[in-house]
């Protein structure tokens, strides 16, 4: 087995290679089951929610990282029931009103969308909140933070750093919302190019003197800066339009009738926001004494429980041929079936 080799081959050199994303936290025991490029671990006698955990060895990721970094890389991605709607990305220039358009989506349906917090090290304006409208940073520590691997993507914009971490998205997919993010072009360019599948939308002012006029009456901005963002929005507007990043282009003239178009597009015309939709995904507990086994994608997990006064076997078969993502972020598309008792069932 590939990988197999490959591991033995780091340990004989006693290699030590960088560990990227969230570790899970320590446990009494795991079971550990070989794939292609990745290992599944199963932690014993954990959560339900932290139970499933992958360290991926030679995914698409690990091996843009292991050339970028120069060293061998491992990654953790946590191993997640069911999936997550796409994200949407909204990119276009500063005070064209993507702020707006994403704020009337949240207010309408707010058990539906949620917002990707950025990290920025730009000042907060009057009104903005941190950890609400972004995750305020010093430049010194999101540079550490992106060597670390905590971003899915980042860039300088209008000479500030900004960047959406890997937690900022899975968060809101956790909560069963489909994530929003307010990137810009080059942002969008890298989330188009990493493992995230999203819908990309791109918002274009009606004419220059317009987004002016937005960009001066919102108030928010020095002079200096609403030049250097007039200045960046030509170029921006050139890419958004031109390259093949984006899926749809908005154009935001009158605010309701774009914001119909916007919903016209997420499918969302007529629709009635009523009950939250509950996509919380099904749980399963995994006890302590537990066997595993592997049968091609499907993991056989058997589970040992003591009655008073007898021994029960149930087992639990874990689908694993439907996997998405992963590394940076979370592994969703598995799938568990119960075969036997369901007292294993949360
Ligand atoms: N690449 C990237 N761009 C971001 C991120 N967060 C915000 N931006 C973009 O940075 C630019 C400046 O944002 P901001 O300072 O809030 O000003 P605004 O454009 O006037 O709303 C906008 O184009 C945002 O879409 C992020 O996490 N990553
Ligand atoms: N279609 C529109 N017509 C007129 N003003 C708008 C429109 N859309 C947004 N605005 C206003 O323009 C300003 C910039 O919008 P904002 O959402 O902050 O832009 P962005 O997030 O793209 O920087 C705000 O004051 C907002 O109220």
């Amino acid at each position: 087995m590939e990988l197999a080799k490959q591991l033995l081959s780091l340990a004989k050199k006693r290699v030590h290679p960088t560990v990227l994303g969230t570790k899970p936290l320590s446990c009494n025991g795991h079971s550990a089951v070989l794939f292609e490029n990745r290992i599944l671990v199963l932690k014993k006698g954990s959560k339900s929610d932290d139970q499933i955990w992958f360290l991926e060895v030679d995914t698409e990721y690990v091996r843009q990282q292991r050339k970028k970094l120069g060293t061998e890389v491992v990654a953790w991605s946590k191993g997640v029931i069911g999936n997550a709607e796409k994200p949407i990305v909204i990119s276009g220039p500063s005070g064209v009103g993507k702020g707006t358009l994403i704020s009337m989506l949240m207010k309408e349906f707010p058990s539906m969308f949620g917002f990707s917090v950025s990290h920025t090290t730009r000042a907060p304006r009057n009104m903005e909140k941190d950890g609400v409208h972004y995750h305020f940073t010093e430049k010194s520590v999101m540079e550490k933070e992106i060597k670390s691997g905590k971003f899915l993507e980042f860039a300088s914009v209008h000479g500030n750093l900004y960047g959406t971490s890997v937690e900022a998205v899975e968060v809101v997919a956790d909560a069963g919302k489909r994530c929003i993010l307010d990137i810009d072009v080059q942002g969008a360019r890298s989330v188009r190019a990493s493992s995230l599948e999203a819908i990309f939308i791109f918002v274009c002012p009606p004419s220059m003197e317009e987004l002016e006029k937005r960009l001066r009456d919102r108030g928010t901005e020095t002079e200096e800066q609403i030049l250097k963002r007039l200045r960046n929005a030509q170029a921006e507007i050139e890419q958004g339009k031109s390259s093949n990043i984006f899926d749809f282009i908005l154009y935001n003239d009158n605010l309701e009738e774009c914001y119909d178009r916007l919903k016209k597009l997420l499918g969302l015309d007529g629709f009635v926001a009523t009950s939250p939709k509950s996509a919380a995904p099904r749980e399963i507990n995994l006890p302590t004494d537990h066997s595993v086994s592997k049968i091609d994608d499907k993991i056989i997990i058997s589970c040992i429980s003591s009655g008073l006064d007898k021994e029960s076997k149930n087992s639990i078969m874990l689908d694993v041929s439907s996997l998405k993502g992963g590394a940076p972020g979370r592994t969703r598309g598995l799938d568990f079936q119960v075969i036997g008792s369901m007292d294993q069932l949360s």
